[in-house]
């Protein structure tokens, strides 16, 4: 797929798959296109160029709201939480309308995605009221509560302690261990690392380095243009 702004390629036909169940992580400098490469799967954004397929139906021009309901589920770099609803009710949210859980099952999936998010003790708390760690908390916990089959991390380890980031880790482990699909952004390379079994680098929209993460973190140009070592 390809996105312009204006004059800037944003994202410059980057071309890739994922088999079912698999972990990708993406890695890329500030401003490389991941987010937007994100914005382009979810339906946020539509594509200038390209297509994109899921389970053998294409998506192009199918709205976000669709996708959704089609497994696709996100988080936010910076959260978007519905601000004047409870945690609690943010998450009903998505497994009424996402999912399409009854009232009854949902209530059961939402509490227990608030334990195992963290977010237990703030299930009444006005989500716009959250610290900035419960929010991102939040927008995991209202990705999981929509059941997706593909689910999109952008950036969810930052800010997170070492313990945090474990907990995390384990989380995200065992969302995969239940065959769900996950592309996960992230610059705290430790916590993709220990989940993705493939990395992608985008520098400048492109893709320049796709492979097994111990092939990617040590390619050269990986090297040079991500973590700033000259080889
Ligand atoms: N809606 C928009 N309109 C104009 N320019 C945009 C828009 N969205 C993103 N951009 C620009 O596209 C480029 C890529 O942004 P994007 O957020 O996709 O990068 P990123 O790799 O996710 O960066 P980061 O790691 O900082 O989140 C940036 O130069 C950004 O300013």
């Amino acid at each position: 797929m390809s996105k312009s702004f204006g004059a800037l390629r944003v994202v410059d036909d980057v071309s890739f798959d994922l088999a079912d169940g698999e972990a990708l992580g993406i890695l890329g400098p500030n401003g490389a296109g991941k987010t937007t490469l994100f914005n382009l799967i979810s339906g946020d954004t539509a594509h200038d160029a390209g297509s994109i397929t899921l389970a053998g139906g294409r998506l192009d021009g199918v709205p976000a709201f669709r996708r959704a309901g089609l497994g696709i589920g996100r988080t936010y770099q910076i959260p978007r939480p519905y601000a004047k609803m409870t945690t609690f009710e943010n998450l009903l949210v998505a497994s009424r309308f996402a999912a399409g859980r009854s009232e009854h099952e949902a209530f059961s999936t939402c509490a227990q995605l608030l334990e195992e998010c963290g977010l237990d003790g703030r299930a009444n708390r006005a989500a716009g009221s959250l610290t900035l760690l419960d929010r991102k908390r939040l927008e995991l916990a209202r990705a999981l509560a929509g059941e997706p089959k593909l689910l999109l991390l952008d950036e969810i380890a930052g800010g997170l302690t070492d313990a945090e980031s474990e907990q995390l880790v384990a989380l995200v482990r065992r969302v995969r261990e239940r065959g769900v699909t996950i592309i996960w952004i992230e610059h705290v390379l430790h916590a993709v690392m220990a989940v993705a079994e493939r990395l992608m680098v985008l520098s400048f929209g492109q893709k320049i380095a796709e492979g097994r993460p111990d092939q990617v973190i040590n390619d050269p140009e990986v090297r040079r243009v991500y973590l700033g070592i000259d080889a």
